[in-house]
């Protein structure tokens, strides 16, 4: 019998999440995964919701039991797998079905999946969704691409079961086509650099201060009461005081130093590349990860070079008061580095992303979630700004900040620690704030070996210098 309101393909850990979720606001809803016992052990542990899921074994069954116009969710792992869903259910749905992608889709397949379906009568919505298992259970930061008319079929399904900031839902349309994943995918560059910065803190803690995991913990707990109250922050430290129950030692100093990484980093980093927007400290954290891989070749060099760390410079109260600082403000030059490229995007794709919206929808439910985005929104909600950093509120902090940033980056240099993340939002600021930079000297070059032509200062014009003959 058709009564589900909704249906969902995938129970993994985003779709059977995503699926108690939303038969815990009062839906009805039909799952089908593609390892049929994992559906039906979906069903057997939903406890008491176990009422509002029918469990389907075929695609062919997931539509006829939901009443048309169907809404369907897809949460499959992203790339071939969404595409062959959607060219399943093409054959099962009917016009003003609509697909809801809703995971981590490189947003030009998100694009293109757009353009196949013109004309066939399907809607579809290409949608972020944050915050992880957790999130996906009781509440994520969802972000929607589409077209609004979509959004507004299913909104009320989508803020129901979405995360609240005092009393906002965390779920809101965006713009059309690919927006909602390409803010996704943003999103998750700005967590890459939140985490690798994070990740070098926890380097100069442990490796120049010579602290333990427990220790470290703390430090990352009392940070979570102040300026950096934050999701990552508060998990940084549970999982620095949790131990191995395998071995009792700390859990951190039994897990392999080399990072997996999924693709939204990447993407992040060549859409900002695209767009000639500057994400360094994103990109360095997306190197980070890269080069954490090469585990064989970082023992290798350390058996040439010596991995050998000099004491961290200064007391420890002072070296802790100023990291806390220095995080700070790698932060806020990485949110700046993201909200630039979502801003540069939005006029490349005419999308007209509402960047205050954005802030607002991260204040609670995803992986990035913080006190600061609430400042970040207040600042972007008085209109276009060029970039974070000339917003008053953040003039203020990161002239209070940087000083700090700029003593953990001088000493990391100096005792052999790597610090990339938070040396690149150091360059991106200083680079930022220089009036006049050195590019005057590339120009000259380029015209030199090339005939590229140069701007004067004095007037207007292409120009060449005088390098004659012995240019060529
Ligand atoms: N985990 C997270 O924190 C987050 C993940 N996401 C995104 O959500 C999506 C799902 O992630 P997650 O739940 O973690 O992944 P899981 O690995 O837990 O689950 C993957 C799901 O995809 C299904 N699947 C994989 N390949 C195919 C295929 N070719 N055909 C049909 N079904 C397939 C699997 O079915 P089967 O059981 O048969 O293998 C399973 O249901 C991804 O795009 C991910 O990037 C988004 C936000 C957060
Ligand atoms: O979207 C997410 C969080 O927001 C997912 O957890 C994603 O997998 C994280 O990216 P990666 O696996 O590359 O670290």
């Amino acid at each position: 019998m058709a009564d589900a309101e909704i249906g969902l393909i995938g129970l993994g850990v985003m779709g059977s999440n995503l699926a108690l979720n939303i038969a815990e606001k009062g839906n009805r809803i039909a799952v089908f995964n593609r390892t049929a016992s994992k559906t039906h052990e979906f069903h057997q542990d939903a406890g008491p919701l176990r009422d509002r899921i029918v469990p389907c074994d075929t695609i062919e069954a997931l539509a006829a039991a939901i009443r048309p116009p169907r809404p369907v969710i897809i949460m499959v792992q992203a790339g071939a797998a969404v595409d062959e869903q959607i060219a399943h259910l093409r054959g099962v749905l009917s016009a003003n079905d609509i697909m809801i992608d809703a995971g981590n889709a490189n947003f030009r397949d998100t694009m293109r999946r757009f353009g196949e379906l013109e004309g066939s009568g399907l809607t579809f919505i290409g949608m972020g969704v944050s915050g992880g298992e957790e999130g996906a259970r009781h509440g994520p930061s969802i972000m929607v691409g589409g077209a609004e008319a979509s959004w507004k079929r299913v909104e009320k399904v989508l803020t129901a079961i979405a995360a609240k900031y005092e009393g906002e839902p965390c779920a809101a349309w965006l713009g059309p086509d690919g927006a909602g994943h390409f803010v996704k995918t943003i999103h998750n560059g700005i967590e890459y650099a939140d985490m690798q910065m994070i990740a070098e803190i926890y380097g100069i803690l442990r490796d120049g201060l010579g602290m333990a995991p427990k220790e470290i913990g703390q430090v990352f707990a009392r940070w979570n009461e102040g300026r950096l109250d934050s999701y990552l922050i508060e998990i940084t430290a549970r999982v620095l005081e949790a131990d191995d129950p395998e071995t009792g030692k700390p859990m951190v100093d039994m897990i392999l130093d080399r990072a997996g990484q999924k693709g939204t980093g990447k993407w992040s980093v060549i859409e900002a590349q695209q767009l000639g927007v500057p994400a360094t400290t994103i990109e360095a954290a997306v190197a980070a990860r890269v080069l954490s891989s090469l585990k064989d070749e970082r023992v290798a060099a350390q058996a040439v070079y010596g991995g050998g760390v000099a004491p961290f410079p200064g007391g420890r109260d002072e070296v802790l008061a100023d990291l806390e600082l220095a995080l700070f403000a790698g932060k806020v030059a990485a949110y700046a580095q993201g909200f630039a490229v979502m801003a540069e995007a939005s006029r490349a794709f005419g999308w007209n992303l509402p960047l205050p919206t954005i802030a607002k929808i991260w204040r609670a439910g995803c992986i990035i979630r913080s006190q600061f985005l609430g400042t970040l929104a207040k600042a972007f909600s008085g209109g276009p700004v060029a970039n974070l950093l000339m917003t008053p509120a953040f003039v203020q902090m990161m002239q209070e900040a940087n000083p700090a940033l700029r003593r953990i980056v001088a000493r990391s240099a100096e005792a052999g620690l790597p610090v990339p993340a938070l040396s690149s939002a150091l360059g991106y600021f200083d680079s930022y704030r220089l009036g006049r930079g050195t590019s005057n000297l590339i120009q000259a070059q380029r015209d030199f070996f090339g005939a590229h032509g140069f701007e004067r200062i004095d007037s207007s014009g292409a120009h060449h210098g005088p390098w004659g003959s012995g240019a060529a």
